[in-house]
């Protein structure tokens, strides 16, 4: 077994990503003056902000200031100060607002959609208010333009209302530019159903802080005109690091989500990932051999598939991560590069009934990305009622997380048997502090990884080009 296990408990297993069937000891010595490098520029961006050759959108150099989330310190972004907001916020909405509709998208929904699957699960809004402990009922509606998903909420909202007196909807606008299609378009169809309906309807705003000038945003001067609350997204945090931000913290806040261990979890781990040795350092560990399985053996395609169905979320928040931070068409230098791995949604054992015979059988592309939970607190046993039958009495009497881990560890001697690479992320449990972990070990394993590719991994270029013909169409509508 080969693993990189920190104090917490929390293990990267790469006995089937790491040896002489995958990528090889010598590869990794080969590439360590590369990874050294890096090493050293992340680790001054972590004390001066700057990532040389990071660009904003309009071309001028942008701080990149995420590693400074896990640090709620006097000063920071994450100021006592303002995580005491966000719990004020959660205390004064608990047991009087009925339901919160979060409307974001992108980085201003994946990271949030994260901490509410594992603190609340799917069954969340069959909840009593008791169950629930006065946190509202949540929805997530600013992630699309569709309008069955609007009405089928509207019609939720409506007929919930009937079940109580003064029943509050708390809507959370979150976007970093202010005025994205998605959240934007399903608020003020909210809004106007909400007002329709007489269901009152409050709101909150989290957007760019900048107050007046050019650079305020269309949400933040809507906000102090309306007189809504306002949190902020951070300068120098773009939307896909922003889940340690108030972005992904106000969501956790409102939904009673442990705010302060998560961000606990991920100080720790950015501690670890100080380090300069790659068997200490989860996240240059973990950079440098998916680098170079894509690299040096074509494993460019990332499956990350937890066993865990509350961290299906996790994974289509990476699918962001990865693919918006390191999918380039230019590199540093302006050279044509078009570099980038593409990362898959799955999730165990469901896909192993769908994808896993193309990940067994099809192109030998991928590097298969396990997420395993060693304690589940309300593990249940499958009972003994059918011991005639062979094929039911083998698994009668096991618990269901025992089964879950025995899938998952087949499925990765399967891959292995035929030369094909997996890992495990394993967490002790399925807790704020261990999610913190591993969602900030794999955004600076995201920052490595543009160095060694020489990439901004801090830009998003390409979703502009669409933007552009969009906004031409949206105007031909208006004219018809
Ligand atoms: O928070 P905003 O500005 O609404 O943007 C949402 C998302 O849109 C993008 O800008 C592009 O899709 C993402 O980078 C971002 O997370």
């Amino acid at each position: 077994m080969t693993q990189l296990k920190l104090r917490s408990g929390f293990t990267f297993d790469v006995t089937n990503l790491y040896g002489p069937k995958a990528v090889t000891e010598e590869e990794v010595k080969a590439f360590e003056p590369v990874y050294t490098k890096a090493h050293e520029a992340v680790m001054n961006m972590r004390k001066t902000g700057i990532m040389p050759g990071h660009l904003s959108k309009d071309g001028e150099p942008e701080e990149v200031l995420f590693p400074q989330l896990p640090y709620i310190e006097e000063g920071n972004i994450n100021s006592p100060e303002r995580i005491f907001a966000l719990e004020e916020l959660a205390r004064t909405t608990r047991n009087r607002v009925d339901t919160v509709v979060f409307l974001g998208i992108g980085g201003s929904y994946l990271g949030g959609k994260v901490l509410f699957d594992v603190q609340c699960g799917e069954f969340w809004n069959l909840k009593s208010t008791e169950e629930r402990k006065g946190f509202p009922k949540a929805f997530f509606a600013g992630n699309n333009v569709d309008s069955h998903k609007m009405t089928g909420l509207i019609h939720f909202l409506k007929a919930d209302s009937h079940t109580k007196p003064n029943y509050t909807v708390m809507a959370v606008v979150i976007s970093k530019s202010g005025s994205t299609i998605e959240p934007m378009s399903n608020y003020m169809v909210l809004k106007q159903a909400m007002n329709d309906a007489g269901i009152a309807l409050e709101t909150v705003a989290v957007t760019d802080p900048h107050d007046g000038g050019e650079k305020e945003t269309l949400l933040h001067g809507l906000a102090k005109k309306s007189g809504w609350p306002i949190f902020y997204v951070p300068d120098g945090v773009g939307g896909r690091f922003s889940v340690f931000s108030e972005v992904g913290l106000i969501v956790g806040a409102l939904t009673g989500f442990d705010i302060r261990q998560f961000l606990d979890g991920a100080r720790d781990m950015d501690h670890a990932c100080q380090n300069p040795d790659i068997w200490q350092n989860p996240a240059l560990l973990n950079s440098v051999l998916k680098f170079l399985a894509g690299k040096n053996h074509g494993r460019d395609l990332e499956v990350l598939m937890p066993y865990a169905d509350n961290l299906k979320s996790l994974s289509e928040w990476y699918i962001q991560l990865l693919a918006e931070s390191l999918g380039k068409r230019l590199d540093k230098q302006g050279n044509v590069v078009n570099y980038g791995r593409t990362p898959i949604v799955a999730v165990g054992t469901t896909d192993m009934h769908a994808q896993t015979q193309e990940h067994q059988e099809g192109p030998q592309d991928k590097v298969v990305q396990f997420v395993s939970v060693e304690n589940w607190p309300d593990d249940v046993t499958v009972p003994h009622l059918y011991d005639e039958y062979p094929k039911l009495a083998a698994f009668s009497g096991l618990p269901l997380s025992q089964i879950l881990e025995a899938a998952r560890s087949s499925n990765a001697e399967a891959l292995a048997g035929d030369g094909r690479p997996s890992a495990n992320y394993i967490l002790p449990a399925l807790t704020p502090y261990h999610l913190g972990e591993l969602m900030f070990m794999l955004c600076l394993s995201i920052a490595y990884e543009g160095e060694y590719a020489n990439v901004d991994a801090f830009n998003q270029p390409g979703v502009e080009v669409y933007k552009k013909f969009l906004g031409g169409r949206l105007k031909k509508l208006q004219e018809k």
